[in-house]
Formats: structure tokens, C-alpha cells, sequence
């Protein structure tokens, strides 16, 4: 008797509900031969998780909101799908042994503990989550290694790399060239961005993303996270990461190699190739997303970006020199001042002094362990906050 192989890969996607999370739903809609939607997880959109595993019947939905458990647990009366909740479920889950592959599409410093037990577990992690690794990339890509696990870019800019160093194994790389879009406020000054409001900073030119990382990309902190995470996916030094402005984000991203042959990897944007490629690796699967057109694009421009307006990518830039738990800070300061700034309680310049100030004054620990990431992620949320507390609110009109 010949036993049937199943060739279709589990999946788990750490926030389903999301920009990357849908995205990825309808990537494997399209592929059911290759993909089954096996665990789903939100934090608190209760109906949009019901509606998703009606549709993709996975084995288990996690709700992160406790109080909507039993919302949750109604709405798929009479479904396959077994509902857990809480956040600790999601970093159990992940362990499962049916699963291939953990997609992690949560926001912020909560997509680190689920990818360290998904990574513990030996899952493949599809990484979109790039908070985890400017958080802990040396002990994320450390426990990687340890675990053999496979960390796929999600990450337009990381996928394009990632795809450009195919083939290149044994050639080094002199530096990688990661492209920035400028976001809606490029070209703007210091005395511009003064009375900026969340309404404008929320228009991204080229991408529809979810609210954090399109205020990170409107303040090019989106950029500063990228260096970092670049810095860890492709154990590079500082100075071998470049970052252009290319407002048409065509080309997403670049690498140059010894020999000065640069690589580009391009296409019109849209997230569900990168989120196929990862899904997928190594094969290009075949689909029908729309095809780039270059007599359509008869200029591609680039620039250097405005370290002096943008103060955030300057403050990445130095956190990576100062490595230890600075990347963990200012990403805690960044989380806390982008929901101020959505709420109107931060101006758009003033985030950067949070963050700037978070920075001296939360004390630096040079060999962090994972528990050092968790307290310095803490005291320093609590700082941040204070500080927008404290902080004169120039007028802001939505
Ligand atoms: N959007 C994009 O095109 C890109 C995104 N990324 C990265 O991917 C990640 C997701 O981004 P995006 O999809 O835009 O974000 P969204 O805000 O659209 O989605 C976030 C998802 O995470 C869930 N979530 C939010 N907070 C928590 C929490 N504390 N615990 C558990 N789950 C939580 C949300 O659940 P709920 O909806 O229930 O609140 C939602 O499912 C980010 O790290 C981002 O930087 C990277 C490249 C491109
Ligand atoms: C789609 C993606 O990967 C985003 O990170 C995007 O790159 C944001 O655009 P910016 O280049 O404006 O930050
Ligand atoms: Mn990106």
C-alpha cells in the first residue's frame, strides 16, 4: 500500500485580520493545491476573524482579546474550527507539529515571543513582522540557526534581496541598497511636517498598509526598522546598507556585489508576491497578478533621503552603531509615540524627540537576554508615555 504524501503546507498566520494577514488569505485562496490557512489569529476584530474562518475553515482561531472569546466561539457554532484565546494561545499554538510554516503578520513588539517559540519549535517562519528582529535580531537569527528554521522575508525590500542573493551563496555582498518611497512627505521641511496631521500622514503614495507602519513610512522610521532588520537577515555590517529614496517603488530593493554588479528586484507594488514567494520558496509559482509595464514608467528617479527632516532613520541608523537593547528601545518609544501621534496626543516632529529622549534615558545593556528585551520594552513604554504627557502639543487640525 503506498502511503499518499500531503504536499499542501500548513500555515499559521499571526494576525489574519491585518493588511499582510488578508493578503496572505488570498494567496492561498488562490493556490488551495499548495496551502491550507491551518491556524488563524487576531487581536481584537472578532467579526473579521469569524467571517475568515467560515470561509478558510482552519483548525484553530486565536482571539487575543479574552473578552470576545465567547463572541468568537458562537459565531462558529457548527464549524471545524476550535477557538482558543488569549495571547499566551498564540505562542502555544505555534508549536504545533501539522504546521510548516508561521506567517507572522501581528504589529509591533507582539509578534517577538509567538516567533520565538514558532522558531524553538522548528517551524519555517515567513517573516512580515520586522519589529521582532530590530527588537532581538541577534538572538532571533541566533535560535535560527540553532533550530535549522528558515526566516523568509516577507518584507517587500527583504524579499527583493533575499531574491536578488539566489544563486550568489558563495559571492559576497559589498553592500545592499534598500529603496525608501519617501512617503507623503517627501521633499517637505522641518517647518512643513510642524502641523502635519494623521489624516495626511496616513496617504501613503504607493502602498495600503495598516496604520503604524504607514506613519513609520510617512517618518521614515519604516526605513530605520528595515536597515535593522536587513542588518540581521543578511549579517551585514552597518556600513554596507544604503538606503535610496525611489518615489515610484518599482525597484524594491538592490544588491551590489564585489565585482560592483548590482542586482534590483522590481515589479509594481503589491505585497501578495513577496507573501507568495515566502510561502512558496524556492519555486515562483505561477499567477495573475497585474504585470509592470515599463513604457508606463518611462522615469524611474532616485535620491538621497533627508536625514536631517526625517530625524527617525538618523536615530535607527545610530541605534544599530549602539547595538545592545538601543534597537528594543526606540522601537518601544516609536510603538508608543505612533499611537499618540493616531491620537492626537504627539505632534509629527514630536515623535522623534520621544524617541530621542527614550534613548538616553533608558539604561543600555549590552548582551540583552530575552527577559532584558521584555523589561527594557516595558520601562521604556512607560517612559514614552510620560514624556507625551508631558510634552506641549503644537495645534493639530485633522
Ligand atoms: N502592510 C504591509 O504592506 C506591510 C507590513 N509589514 C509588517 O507586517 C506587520 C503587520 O502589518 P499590517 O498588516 O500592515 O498591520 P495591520 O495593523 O493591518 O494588522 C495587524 C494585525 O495584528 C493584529 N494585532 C495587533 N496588535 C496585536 C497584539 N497586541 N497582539 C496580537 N495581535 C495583534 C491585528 O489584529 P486585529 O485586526 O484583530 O486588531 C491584525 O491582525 C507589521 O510588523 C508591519 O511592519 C511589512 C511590510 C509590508
Ligand atoms: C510594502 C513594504 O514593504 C513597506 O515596508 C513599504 O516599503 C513602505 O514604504 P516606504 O518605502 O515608504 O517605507
Ligand atoms: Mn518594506
Amino acid at each position: 500500500m503506498h502511503l499518499v504524501q500531503d504536499t499542501v503546507k500548513n500555515i499559521a498566520i499571526l494576525g489574519s485580520t491585518g493588511s499582510i494577514g488578508t493578503q496572505t488569505l488570498e494567496v492561498i485562496e488562490e493556490n488551495p493545491d499548495r496551502f491550507r490557512a491551518y491556524v488563524l489569529t487576531a487581536h481584537r476584530n472578532a467579526d473579521l476573524l469569524i467571517a475568515q474562518c467560515q470561509k478558510f475553515k482552519p483548525a484553530y482561531a486565536v482571539i487575543c482579546d479574552t473578552s470576545l472569546y465567547e463572541q468568537v466561539k458562537q459565531g462558529l457554532e457548527g464549524f471545524p474550527t476550535q477557538v482558543l484565546s488569549g495571547y499566551d494561545e498564540v505562542k502555544h499554538i505555534v508549536t504545533l507539529s501539522e504546521l510548516d510554516v508561521v506567517l507572522t503578520a501581528m504589529v509591533g513588539f507582539a509578534g517577538l515571543e509567538p516567533t520565538i517559540s514558532a522558531i524553538e519549535a522548528g517551524k519555517d517562519i515567513a517573516l512580515a513582522n520586522k519589529e521582532t528582529l530590530v527588537v532581538a535580531g541577534e538572538l532571533i537569527t541566533q535560535l535560527a540557526r540553532q533550530n535549522q528554521v528558515k526566516l523568509l522575508p516577507v518584507d517587500s525590500e527583504h524579499s527583493a534581496i533575499f531574491q536578488c542573493l539566489v544563486g550568489e551563496e558563495k559571492n559576497p555582498i559589498e553592500k545592499i541598497i534598500l529603496t525608501a518611497s519617501g512617503g507623503p512627505f517627501r521633499g517637505k521641511d522641518v517647518s512643513f511636517l510642524e502641523n502635519v496631521t494623521r489624516h495626511e500622514a496616513l496617504k501613503h503614495p504607493n502602498w495600503v498598509m495598516g496604520a503604524k507602519i504607514t506613519i513609520d513610512s510617512a517618518s521614515l522610521m519604516n526605513k530605520g526598522l528595515e536597515v535593522i532588520e536587513a542588518k540581521w537577515l543578511f549579517d551585514l555590517k552597518l556600513e554596507q546598507i544604503e538606503v535610496i529614496v525611489h518615489p515610484q517603488s518599482i525597484i524594491h530593493s538592490l544588491v551590489q556585489f564585489q565585482d560592483g554588479s548590482i542586482k534590483a528586484q522590481m515589479g509594481l507594488p503589491d505585497m501578495k508576491l513577496p507573501i507568495q514567494y515566502a510561502l512558496g520558496y524556492p519555486e515562483r509559482i505561477q499567477n495573475n497578478f497585474k504585470r509592470f509595464d515599463f513604457a508606463a514608467y518611462p522615469t524611474l528617479s532616485f535620491e538621497k533621503p533627508d536625514l536631517h527632516t526625517f530625524r527617525n532613520l538618523a536615530l535607527a541608523f545610530e541605534a544599530l552603531k549602539q547595538g545592545g537593547n538601543v534597537p528594543c528601545i526606540i522601537n518601544a518609544a516609536n510603538e508608543v509615540a505612533v499611537a499618540g501621534f493616531l491620537a492626537d496626543e504627539v505632534s509629527f516632529l514630536g515623535m522623534s524627540q520621544v524617541i530621542e529622549q527614550c534613548m538616553t534615558q533608558i539604561p543600555f545593556i549590552a548582551k540583552p537576554t530575552l527577559a532584558d528585551y521584555l523589561n527594557t520594552d516595558k520601562e521604556t513604554r512607560i517612559l514614552a508615555q510620560n514624556l507625551i504627557t508631558q510634552m506641549p502639543l503644537k495645534a493639530l487640525t485633522v
